[in-house]
């Protein structure tokens, strides 16, 4: 499914293509990059998906959510407008689904597969609501954290944030993914690993790097989507 490449070859990769995974690991790193394009994907459709209003964000959350379920959580997190809630969307639906709003409160997004049921929780990433952010790092398997590769000036802020968030948790298995690598000032992948200074954070904690697009509403979601999908399930499956 993956082939494995030593770091010489990612950053070629990554100037042929602003798309691509790089799994980091202490000193050194290797990118799986995908093959040829694959069939859709089996896994069902979301079973749930609902926006809090801020008054409401902590109490009302589903148990399962609070930590007291016995479903597989993911937290979702990032700046406002990198992208969270289209990319759950669209890995929720298989097709591509662009958000239309900030996230006000929480995003909850359940998706089944053959394996296991994920609990996707996206917690909106406006600065009023990131004090929030690290109420539910402990009660997580795996952060996956969006950032905006055209968002440049924003990026160290992202970096900062995400130090932060995992310092303290040297385990908590961590998918970065790059979005909006469609856009024309996007950073790729090397760029973006170099700007949030993954490699400081590595140890011995599995960690990855996607670049994603979120593209035109409608369309089947891109070869990235589906990889970053896959490997979200492997990790869920494999940190149980
Ligand atoms: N060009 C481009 N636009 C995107 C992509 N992903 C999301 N967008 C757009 O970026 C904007 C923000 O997307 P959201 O999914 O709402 O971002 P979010 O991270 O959930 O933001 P908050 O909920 O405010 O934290 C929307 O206008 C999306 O349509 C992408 O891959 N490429
Ligand atoms: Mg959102």
């Amino acid at each position: 499914m993956f082939q494995r490449f030593p770091i010489a070859a990612a950053v070629r990769f990554c100037r042929r293509s602003p798309t691509g995974i790089f799994r980091l690991f202490t000193a050194k790193w290797l990118l799986l990059c995908f093959q040829a394009p694959r069939s859709a994907s089996s896994f069902p459709q979301a079973l749930l998906s609902f926006a809090l209003a801020p008054a409401a964000r902590v109490n009302v959350l589903p148990l399962a959510l609070q930590g007291k379920g016995h479903g597989k959580q993911i937290l979702v997190l990032g700046l406002d407008g990198a992208g969270k809630t289209s990319i759950l969307h669209s890995l929720a639906t298989n097709r591509v689904k662009r958000s239309v709003a900030p996230t006000e409160g929480f995003n909850a997004i359940c998706i089944n597969t053959e394996e296991s049921q994920m609990e996707f929780l996206e917690i909106g990433g406006s600065e009023s609501l990131r004090s929030y952010w690290k109420m539910y790092l402990p009660k997580v398997l795996l952060l996956v954290y969006v950032v905006d590769s055209a968002d440049h000036a924003r990026l160290p802020m992202a970096k900062q944030l995400l130090h932060q968030l995992i310092q303290n948790n040297s385990s908590l298995p961590v998918v970065v993914l790059a979005n909006k690598q469609d856009l024309e000032g996007a950073y790729c992948i090397t760029d973006i690993h170099d700007a949030l200074a993954l490699s400081d954070i590595g140890d011995e904690r599995k960690m990855f790097l996607i670049g994603t697009h979120v593209a035109e509403d409608g369309s089947e979601i891109s070869s990235s989507m589906k990889d970053a999908k896959e490997l979200i399930g492997q990790l869920v499956l494999d940190t149980q």
